[in-house]
Protein backbone atom coordinates (compact mmCIF):
# COMPACT_ATOMS: atom_id res chain seq x y z
CA UNK A 1 0.00 0.00 0.00
CA UNK A 2 1.26 3.32 -1.19
CA UNK A 3 0.70 6.43 1.55
CA UNK A 4 0.55 10.00 0.59
CA UNK A 5 3.79 10.32 2.75
CA UNK A 6 5.97 7.99 0.89
CA UNK A 7 8.01 10.38 -1.07
CA UNK A 8 7.50 13.38 1.74
CA UNK A 9 10.98 14.61 2.84
CA UNK A 10 9.83 18.10 4.11
CA UNK A 11 6.15 19.00 5.67
CA UNK A 12 5.33 22.82 6.55
CA UNK A 13 2.63 23.33 9.27
CA UNK A 14 0.88 26.62 9.03
CA UNK A 15 -0.96 27.84 12.08
CA UNK A 16 -3.96 29.74 11.44
CA UNK A 17 -3.83 31.47 15.01
CA UNK A 18 -0.32 32.86 13.93
CA UNK A 19 0.40 35.85 11.23
CA UNK A 20 2.66 35.80 8.64
CA UNK A 21 6.07 38.24 8.44
CA UNK A 22 5.55 41.23 6.63
CA UNK A 23 5.39 40.96 2.28
CA UNK A 24 4.53 37.17 2.89
CA UNK A 25 2.15 35.61 1.66
CA UNK A 26 0.68 31.85 1.24
CA UNK A 27 1.60 31.91 -1.67
CA UNK A 28 5.34 32.38 -1.95
CA UNK A 29 5.21 29.60 1.26
CA UNK A 30 3.55 27.26 -0.95
CA UNK A 31 6.21 27.61 -3.35
CA UNK A 32 9.37 26.83 -1.03
CA UNK A 33 9.08 23.07 -2.64
CA UNK A 34 7.75 21.69 0.43
CA UNK A 35 6.40 18.52 -0.36
CA UNK A 36 2.76 19.16 1.80
CA UNK A 37 0.96 21.70 3.76
CA UNK A 38 -0.53 20.58 7.19
CA UNK A 39 -2.93 22.83 8.49
CA UNK A 40 -3.61 23.20 12.31
CA UNK A 41 -2.26 24.75 15.66
CA UNK A 42 -3.00 23.81 18.91
CA UNK A 43 -4.83 26.73 20.52
CA UNK A 44 -7.06 28.90 18.57
CA UNK A 45 -8.48 27.31 15.92
CA UNK A 46 -12.02 27.82 14.27
CA UNK A 47 -13.61 26.89 11.14
CA UNK A 48 -12.96 30.22 9.63
CA UNK A 49 -9.18 30.25 10.10
CA UNK A 50 -8.67 27.42 9.12
CA UNK A 51 -10.77 27.60 6.20
CA UNK A 52 -9.36 31.09 5.31
CA UNK A 53 -5.76 29.49 5.32
CA UNK A 54 -6.66 26.13 3.31
CA UNK A 55 -7.94 28.40 0.77
CA UNK A 56 -4.81 30.83 0.12
CA UNK A 57 -3.12 27.59 -0.67
CA UNK A 58 -5.40 26.05 -2.53
CA UNK A 59 -4.68 27.50 -5.95
CA UNK A 60 -0.79 26.33 -4.97
CA UNK A 61 0.42 23.11 -6.92
CA UNK A 62 0.89 21.46 -3.27
CA UNK A 63 -0.85 19.40 -1.22
CA UNK A 64 -2.79 20.21 1.40
CA UNK A 65 -3.73 18.14 4.74
CA UNK A 66 -5.87 19.75 7.84
CA UNK A 67 -4.35 18.57 11.23
CA UNK A 68 -7.72 19.39 13.32
CA UNK A 69 -7.00 20.00 17.21
CA UNK A 70 -10.52 19.04 17.76
CA UNK A 71 -13.81 17.47 16.11
CA UNK A 72 -15.34 21.06 16.12
CA UNK A 73 -12.89 22.98 13.80
CA UNK A 74 -12.63 20.34 11.07
CA UNK A 75 -13.54 21.55 7.83
CA UNK A 76 -14.62 20.29 4.16
CA UNK A 77 -12.68 22.21 1.90
CA UNK A 78 -12.56 21.06 -1.60
CA UNK A 79 -8.89 21.55 -2.19
CA UNK A 80 -8.15 19.38 0.96
CA UNK A 81 -5.84 16.19 0.11
CA UNK A 82 -6.88 14.98 3.15
CA UNK A 83 -6.61 14.64 7.02
CA UNK A 84 -3.90 13.77 9.69
CA UNK A 85 -5.41 13.35 12.80
CA UNK A 86 -2.87 13.20 15.68
CA UNK A 87 -3.28 10.90 18.74
CA UNK A 88 -1.45 11.49 21.88
CA UNK A 89 0.09 8.25 22.87
CA UNK A 90 1.56 10.00 26.08
CA UNK A 91 -1.00 11.84 26.74
CA UNK A 92 -2.89 12.25 30.59
CA UNK A 93 -6.05 11.50 29.88
CA UNK A 94 -7.51 8.85 27.04
CA UNK A 95 -9.50 12.13 25.68
CA UNK A 96 -6.47 12.96 23.56
CA UNK A 97 -5.91 9.14 22.62
CA UNK A 98 -9.32 8.06 21.67
CA UNK A 99 -12.16 10.08 23.16
CA UNK A 100 -11.74 13.28 20.57
CA UNK A 101 -12.29 10.83 17.77
CA UNK A 102 -14.99 8.57 19.61
CA UNK A 103 -16.87 12.01 20.00
CA UNK A 104 -15.85 13.12 16.42
CA UNK A 105 -17.30 9.50 14.72
CA UNK A 106 -20.56 9.87 16.98
CA UNK A 107 -21.16 13.29 15.83
CA UNK A 108 -20.14 13.14 12.06
CA UNK A 109 -21.46 9.08 11.45
CA UNK A 110 -18.78 7.91 8.77
CA UNK A 111 -15.43 9.67 7.32
CA UNK A 112 -13.75 10.21 4.19
CA UNK A 113 -11.79 7.27 5.15
CA UNK A 114 -9.81 6.87 2.13
CA UNK A 115 -8.03 10.22 3.25
CA UNK A 116 -8.68 10.21 6.60
CA UNK A 117 -4.99 9.26 8.61
CA UNK A 118 -3.90 9.05 12.09
CA UNK A 119 -0.36 10.38 13.33
CA UNK A 120 0.57 8.76 16.43
CA UNK A 121 2.00 11.84 18.27
CA UNK A 122 4.28 11.31 21.01
CA UNK A 123 4.64 15.13 22.71
CA UNK A 124 8.07 16.04 24.08
CA UNK A 125 8.31 19.46 24.75
CA UNK A 126 5.95 20.12 28.43
CA UNK A 127 6.33 24.14 27.82
CA UNK A 128 4.23 23.71 24.44
CA UNK A 129 0.51 24.52 24.10
CA UNK A 130 0.24 21.08 22.58
CA UNK A 131 1.79 19.62 26.48
CA UNK A 132 -0.27 20.89 28.42
CA UNK A 133 -3.23 20.77 26.65
CA UNK A 134 -2.89 16.81 26.82
CA UNK A 135 -1.32 16.70 30.00
CA UNK A 136 1.45 14.93 28.62
CA UNK A 137 3.92 13.00 30.35
CA UNK A 138 6.61 14.51 28.61
CA UNK A 139 9.85 12.82 31.17
CA UNK A 140 10.52 10.23 28.90
CA UNK A 141 13.82 8.65 28.03
CA UNK A 142 15.08 7.50 24.21
CA UNK A 143 14.13 3.87 25.54
CA UNK A 144 10.76 4.92 26.58
CA UNK A 145 10.41 6.91 22.84
CA UNK A 146 12.14 3.93 21.11
CA UNK A 147 8.87 1.49 22.89
CA UNK A 148 6.27 3.93 22.19
CA UNK A 149 7.30 4.20 18.88
CA UNK A 150 7.50 0.35 18.83
CA UNK A 151 3.47 0.01 20.30
CA UNK A 152 2.23 2.52 18.18
CA UNK A 153 3.59 0.84 14.64
CA UNK A 154 3.30 -2.82 15.66
CA UNK A 155 0.65 -2.76 18.31
CA UNK A 156 -1.49 -0.22 17.15
CA UNK A 157 -0.60 -0.43 13.25
CA UNK A 158 0.30 3.66 12.84
CA UNK A 159 1.63 4.31 9.60
CA UNK A 160 2.99 7.98 11.12
CA UNK A 161 5.04 8.04 14.36
CA UNK A 162 5.15 11.74 15.10
CA UNK A 163 7.86 13.03 17.13
CA UNK A 164 7.19 16.28 18.33
CA UNK A 165 8.86 19.02 19.87
CA UNK A 166 7.29 21.74 18.86
CA UNK A 167 8.38 25.00 20.03
CA UNK A 168 12.17 23.72 20.73
CA UNK A 169 15.00 21.38 19.10
CA UNK A 170 14.76 18.17 20.34
CA UNK A 171 17.63 15.77 21.41
CA UNK A 172 19.09 13.87 18.44
CA UNK A 173 19.71 10.97 20.47
CA UNK A 174 16.09 10.39 21.19
CA UNK A 175 15.17 11.36 17.70
CA UNK A 176 18.18 8.79 16.61
CA UNK A 177 16.50 5.61 19.16
CA UNK A 178 13.00 6.31 17.66
CA UNK A 179 13.63 6.17 13.90
CA UNK A 180 16.31 3.03 14.71
CA UNK A 181 12.53 1.81 16.27
CA UNK A 182 10.49 1.73 13.26
CA UNK A 183 10.84 0.43 10.53
CA UNK A 184 7.09 0.11 8.18
CA UNK A 185 5.87 3.52 9.73
CA UNK A 186 7.13 6.91 8.85
CA UNK A 187 9.14 8.67 11.56
CA UNK A 188 7.69 12.43 11.34
CA UNK A 189 9.79 14.75 13.67
CA UNK A 190 8.85 18.51 14.68
CA UNK A 191 10.06 21.02 16.68
CA UNK A 192 12.64 24.16 16.64
CA UNK A 193 13.92 23.42 13.38
CA UNK A 194 15.48 27.13 12.36
CA UNK A 195 18.04 26.63 9.64
CA UNK A 196 19.85 24.74 6.99
CA UNK A 197 22.07 22.29 10.09
CA UNK A 198 19.12 21.65 12.28
CA UNK A 199 17.46 20.31 9.36
CA UNK A 200 19.70 18.22 8.18
CA UNK A 201 20.13 16.95 11.48
CA UNK A 202 17.26 15.78 12.07
CA UNK A 203 15.88 14.94 8.36
CA UNK A 204 18.96 12.32 8.95
CA UNK A 205 16.85 10.42 11.76
CA UNK A 206 13.25 11.51 10.43
CA UNK A 207 11.50 10.17 7.13
CA UNK A 208 9.73 13.38 7.60
CA UNK A 209 10.70 17.01 9.15
CA UNK A 210 8.05 19.38 9.83
CA UNK A 211 8.74 22.53 10.02
CA UNK A 212 5.97 25.24 11.87
CA UNK A 213 7.05 28.60 13.33
CA UNK A 214 10.00 29.65 11.15
CA UNK A 215 7.39 30.31 8.46
CA UNK A 216 5.98 32.60 10.79
CA UNK A 217 8.60 34.26 12.32
CA UNK A 218 11.03 34.51 9.08
CA UNK A 219 9.40 33.30 6.15
CA UNK A 220 10.54 32.41 2.58
CA UNK A 221 14.05 32.18 2.33
CA UNK A 222 14.56 30.31 5.64
CA UNK A 223 11.42 27.88 5.11
CA UNK A 224 13.25 27.11 1.57
CA UNK A 225 17.11 26.36 3.16
CA UNK A 226 15.29 23.85 5.62
CA UNK A 227 13.54 22.41 2.48
CA UNK A 228 16.87 21.88 0.54
CA UNK A 229 18.31 20.30 3.42
CA UNK A 230 15.62 17.43 4.03
CA UNK A 231 16.08 16.71 0.23
CA UNK A 232 20.11 16.81 0.59
CA UNK A 233 19.64 14.87 3.63
C1 LIG B 1 -10.49 13.68 16.69
C2 LIG B 1 -10.08 15.00 16.17
C3 LIG B 1 -10.73 15.46 14.94
C4 LIG B 1 -9.18 15.78 16.79
C5 LIG B 1 -8.41 15.42 18.00
C6 LIG B 1 -6.92 15.45 17.70
C7 LIG B 1 -6.06 15.43 18.93
C8 LIG B 1 -6.02 14.21 19.75
C9 LIG B 1 -5.33 16.54 19.23
C10 LIG B 1 -4.41 16.63 20.37
C11 LIG B 1 -3.03 17.12 19.97
C12 LIG B 1 -3.02 18.47 19.29
C13 LIG B 1 -3.70 19.61 19.95
C14 LIG B 1 -2.42 18.57 18.11
C15 LIG B 1 -2.38 19.83 17.29
C16 LIG B 1 -1.18 19.95 16.42
C17 LIG B 1 0.02 20.53 17.08
C18 LIG B 1 0.84 19.67 17.95
C19 LIG B 1 0.37 21.79 16.87
C20 LIG B 1 1.59 22.50 17.38
O1 LIG B 1 1.74 22.52 18.73
P1 LIG B 1 1.75 23.84 19.62
O2 LIG B 1 1.70 23.32 21.01
O3 LIG B 1 0.69 24.77 19.18
O4 LIG B 1 3.14 24.50 19.35
P2 LIG B 1 3.57 25.93 19.91
O5 LIG B 1 3.62 25.79 21.41
O6 LIG B 1 4.89 26.16 19.28
O7 LIG B 1 2.54 26.92 19.45
O1 LIG C 1 6.86 25.10 15.19
P1 LIG C 1 8.04 24.17 15.24
O2 LIG C 1 8.86 24.28 16.50
O3 LIG C 1 8.85 24.25 13.99
O4 LIG C 1 7.41 22.69 15.29
C1 LIG C 1 6.86 22.14 14.12
C2 LIG C 1 5.69 21.23 14.39
O5 LIG C 1 6.10 19.96 14.80
C3 LIG C 1 4.67 21.79 15.35
O6 LIG C 1 3.58 20.92 15.41
MG1 LIG D 1 0.48 27.01 19.53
Amino acid sequence: MTAPWDDWNHVLKLDPDKELPDGVTYGDLCATGTDAIEIGGTTGMTEENMSAVIRACAEHDVPLYQEPSNPSVVVEEEALDGYLVPTVFNAGSPFWITGAHKEWIRLEGDLEWDRTWTEAYIVMNPAADVAELTEADCDLSADDVAAYATVAERMFGQEIVYLEYSGTYGDEEVVAAAGDAVSDSALFYGGGIHDYDSAHRMAAHADVIVVGNLAHDRGVEAVRETVEAANEA
